[in-house]
């Protein structure tokens, strides 16, 4: 269904009922993003699904700062009826969840980080990250989707997603294609790494439950949650072994069991 907060619609799916976990897909995901990984959980929830700025069914609705999008979600989680909320993040989703988290904590009680980050610590790796942004805006415009796609499915960091049966690559690259070029450089803009703020010196006002997962062949990011572990509270770590950025997908029951040993 559609939910419209301010003057944007977003595609939204609520289903199940129990602990709400609102679920917050990656750069060029959608709301598809974690069934798999959903079916092999046992306990009962109600999933709010949302398709970020710029994705497949909400699509390109300006561009839209992290800040603003948590404004609308607030919103949205009003509409719902749902005061308190736990999240799952991934990746772009996650940076969002930790934004949310931090922007209103009285809202959420766990969240879960799957290969995430709290944005860069300096205006120098921003603005270098912006400019390298918006280069590949550049690219979204010259090639068309299936030439960014393409490039995408490319980056080393996606290096152990090609250990997957072609079906299932299959998928993730129709999932992936399902964007407009204008929807995804509006999210660039918007909520692009750079453009976040930094929530580097903020992460020990976190008090809400955190679980951060990561793959064990993704050394960036595991980097990255070693530093944030040191700098969060409430924390737990759970790193996943055979897998890279894309836990979810490459080691679904793997990290079905972690999620659901977090859940309460
Ligand atoms: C390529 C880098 O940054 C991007 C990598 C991951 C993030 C993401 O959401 C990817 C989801 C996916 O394709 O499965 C994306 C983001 O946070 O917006 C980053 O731009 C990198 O080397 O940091």
């Amino acid at each position: 269904m559609m939910i419209k907060a301010e003057e944007r619609n977003y595609w939204i799916e609520d289903t199940g009922s129990g602990p709400a976990w609102l679920l917050l897909h990656g750069f060029t995901g959608s709301t598809h993003t974690f069934n798999e990984c959903l079916s092999y959980l046992d306990k009962k929830c109600r999933f709010v699904k949302i398709e970020l700025p710029g994705h497949a069914r909400t699509g390109p609705v300006g561009t839209v700062s992290m800040e603003k999008f948590c404004s609308d979600l607030s919103v949205i989680l009003d509409k719902l009826g749902v005061e308190e909320i736990n999240i799952l993040g991934y990746s772009l989703g996650g940076r969002t969840a930790l934004s949310f988290t931090l922007l209103y904590p009285k809202r959420v009680n766990r969240l879960i980080l799957e290969s995430a980050s709290p944005g860069l610590p300096s205006e120098l790796e921003r603005s270098e990250r912006r400019e390298k942004d918006q280069r590949l805006t550049g690219l979204l415009y010259q090639e068309g989707i299936k030439g960014f796609v393409k490039y995408w499915e490319s980056l080393p960091l996606f290096e152990t997603l090609t250990k997957l049966p072609e079906q299932r690559r299959k998928t993730i690259r129709e999932e992936r294609l399902s964007h407009s070029v204008e929807g995804l450089a509006q999210s660039l803009q918007g909520m692009g790494t750079g453009s976040q703020p930094s929530w580097w010196d903020k992460l020990e006002e976190v008090r809400a439950d955190v679980l951060l997962v990561t793959g064990e062949e993704d050394e960036k990011f595991r980097s990255i949650n070693q530093h944030m572990e040191h700098r969060l509270s409430n924390v737990s770590w759970a790193e996943v072994e055979g897998a890279g950025h894309t836990v979810h997908l490459e080691k679904p029951r793997v990290f079905a069991k972690i999620v659901e040993e977090f859940m309460i």
